[in-house]
């Protein structure tokens, strides 16, 4: 993915150009930071033995261009997941450089992971937004934020219902972090439909019909079923 600032200009592929590498279970060395033992021990806390990696990310922050679209609107990351429950699941995210509010570090509204899933949709920022950068409309305002200043290889585990983004990046550098989101090979597929994710269902299913052509009618459970890799254990239900 690139900035949406410069998502229609000519494509050389390049760090400046890339803000997001994302699904790189293909790729051997990406991949390996999802099954490091040093990862999965904490992983397994929350998922139990069979463990599934679910979504993976290096996220390349681009410096912003003036517009604020570097930022990443507070979300929930389950909004994007057709499988529950909620608690079987956990993002591992680790800086691979020093990050702090200068450069775009995580921000998180503690305690919200024990709520409920919010509605979504596309923050009205007037420099534009990135594809699928959704956000919650009604967050409360006066909750408390924290802002997570992390050291090269510094980790942190959350839970997918848990609102966060991410601020711009205000230095001249490329703020990197690689993440991948895990979960329980025993979790289960939902049906989206009718519920407040049939948004994100009907833009994700829309990009891999425009890749793959759509006379095979994917839902958003064959589009994860697809990405998911078994890491440890025995896959199940994903
Ligand atoms: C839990 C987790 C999911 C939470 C989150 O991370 S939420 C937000 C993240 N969501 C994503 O990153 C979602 C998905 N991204 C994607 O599917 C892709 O990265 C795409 C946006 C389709 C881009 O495809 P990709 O192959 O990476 O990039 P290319 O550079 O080849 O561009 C292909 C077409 O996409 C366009 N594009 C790329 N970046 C953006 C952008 N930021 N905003 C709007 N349009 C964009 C680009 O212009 C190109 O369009 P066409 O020339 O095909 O019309
Ligand atoms: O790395 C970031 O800036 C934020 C990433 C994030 O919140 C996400 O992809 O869900």
């Amino acid at each position: 993915m690139r900035d949406v600032t410069i998502s229609k200009s000519e494509y050389t592929p390049s760090e400046k150009m890339t803000t997001k590498v994302q699904d790189f279970q293909e790729d051997k060395e990406l991949f390996r930071y999802c099954t490091l033992p040093e990862i999965l021990k904490y992983v397994e806390c929350f998922t139990g033995p069979n463990i599934m990696a679910m979504h993976t990310m290096l996220i390349n922050k681009p410096p912003d261009s003036g517009k604020k679209t570097s930022r990443h609107p507070l979300h929930q990351d389950l909004h994007y997941f057709p499988f529950r429950p909620s608690n079987l699941i956990v993002c591992a995210w680790t800086a691979m450089e020093h990050i702090d509010r200068n450069n775009g570090c995580l921000v998180v509204l503690p305690g919200t992971h024990k709520g409920s899933l919010k509605p979504h949709d596309y923050p009205k920022w007037e420099g534009g937004v990135n594809k699928m950068f959704h956000g919650i409309q009604d967050y409360e305002e006066n909750n408390a934020r924290v802002h997570l200043v992390m050291e090269k290889g510094d980790t942190v585990f959350f839970h997918p219902l848990l609102i966060h983004g991410s601020g711009q990046n205000k230095t001249q550098g490329f703020r990197k972090a690689i993440s991948c989101h895990f979960a329980s090979a025993d979790c289960h597929y939902i049906d989206v439909k009718g519920t407040s994710q049939e948004n994100i269902e009907k833009e994700v299913v829309g990009i891999a019909n425009k890749f793959w052509g759509d006379e095979n009618s994917m839902d958003l459970k064959d589009i994860w079923m697809f990405r998911a890799r078994l890491v440890k254990g025995e896959r199940i239900n994903l």
